[in-house]
């Protein structure tokens, strides 16, 4: 299959493209910036003419469209809105006029608003059924998007569309210390639970998340216009989230009663039904024996509440300035 990959550079692209070359498929990388060394063609999405050209030159089979603002508050909240919006729509109508008959996009699971301190889920784990709500720019501009491939789905019945929320997104090189999407490590994020704490301690391996994709780009008989929550079988943390979570979401002391063990807040069962994948990566089996030893030999800090967490730093590095739910 010849697939097209936008944001092909970034820290989940990169791994996408890796899974979909090794499984044998022709990908096209497509970023505005290929200066990390990904083979392929640079194009600013933003730009409606030059995204058509470049679609209508590929012709692919399939899209997997990535390229977005990836992270909450990191650009003013409109520009955030709109660019990731009429981003979508673009790369997708030029994909399906160019001929793609499969066409996945990224959202996110911050769709499910769970950023206020007063949040309180209907129920955990969260899946696909849980009400979106969503609570900035970043989050609507996601919802938007799934919005947008739920309307080309209806409108284009001979092409199969979804849309994916991946969890917190974690590369190979981050497993050995280098610095996650929100500047920490992710041994600090797993010694400090008010780091992961913002996203609910969810989080996947990019990899795994690049074979829900092949998964789903494969899958002989999927529906089309379906969301799904791709996710790490756990959570990246190292006490039961029935302990953690209502210590940083006192809204969740009811649901979280059902999060014991390893159990992760985000259910991905959907993903498995309708493809066939598992996630086969856990933070258990991608440190190395010396990082998971400190890691399980750590006494977990004393919870931070989340609405404070950004005027009482836990940790020696920068703040993570962009991590929303600090800031709201
Ligand atoms: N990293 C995470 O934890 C999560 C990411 N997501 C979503 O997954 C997708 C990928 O995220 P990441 O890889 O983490 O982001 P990233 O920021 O690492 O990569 C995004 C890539 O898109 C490219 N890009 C951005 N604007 C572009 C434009 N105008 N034209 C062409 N290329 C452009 C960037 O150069 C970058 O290589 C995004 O849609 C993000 O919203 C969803 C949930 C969690
Ligand atoms: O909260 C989440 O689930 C994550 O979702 C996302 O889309 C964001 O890119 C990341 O900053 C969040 O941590």
């Amino acid at each position: 299959m010849r697939i097209a990959v936008t944001g092909a550079a970034g820290r989940l692209g990169r791994s996408v493209v890796d899974v979909l070359r090794s499984v044998g498929h022709d990908v096209r990388a497509i970023d505005r910036d290929l200066s990390g060394g990904v083979e392929g063609i640079v194009v600013d999405l933003r730009d409606k003419a030059a995204t058509r050209t470049a679609l209508t030159e590929l012709r692919p089979d399939a899209l997997v469209h990535l390229a977005a603002i990836a992270v909450p508050f990191s650009a003013p909240e409109s520009e955030i809105f709109t660019v990731n919006t009429s981003m979508a729509f673009d790369v997708i109508e030029a994909a399906v006029e160019a001929g793609a008959t499969r066409v996945l996009v990224a959202s996110s699971p911050t769709v499910l608003g769970y950023g206020p301190p007063d949040w309180t889920p209907p129920r955990l784990p969260l899946d696909e059924s849980t009400p979106v709500a969503p609570t900035h720019a970043y989050a609507l501009s996601k919802v938007c998007v799934e919005e947008t491939v739920a309307t080309f789905a209806r409108s284009v019945p001979h092409a199969r569309f979804a849309s994916f929320r991946p969890c917190y997104v974690v590369p190979p090189e981050e497993w050995r210390g280098a610095p996650t999407q929100q500047g920490h490590t992710i041994l600090e994020r797993l010694s400090d639970p008010a780091l992961a704490a913002v996203s609910l301690f969810n989080y996947v391996d990019a990899r795994d998340a690049g074979e829900f994709v092949a998964a789903w780009l494969e899958a002989a008989d999927v529906p089309s216009g379906a969301r799904y929550i791709v996710g790490a079988a756990d959570a990246l943390a190292t006490a039961p989230l029935s302990d953690l979570l209502p210590s940083y979401h006192p809204g969740t002391a009811g649901a979280a009663a059902a999060l014991i063990g390893t159990s992760p807040a985000f259910d991905s069962s959907a993903a498995t039904r309708d493809t066939g994948w598992v996630a086969r990566r856990s933070w258990r089996t991608e440190l190395s024996p010396d990082d998971l030893a400190s890691v399980l030999r750590g006494v977990p800090r004393e919870p931070v509440h989340v609405g404070d967490a950004r005027r009482t730093p836990t940790h020696d590095l920068p703040v993570p300035a962009l991590d929303q739910r600090t800031l709201s």
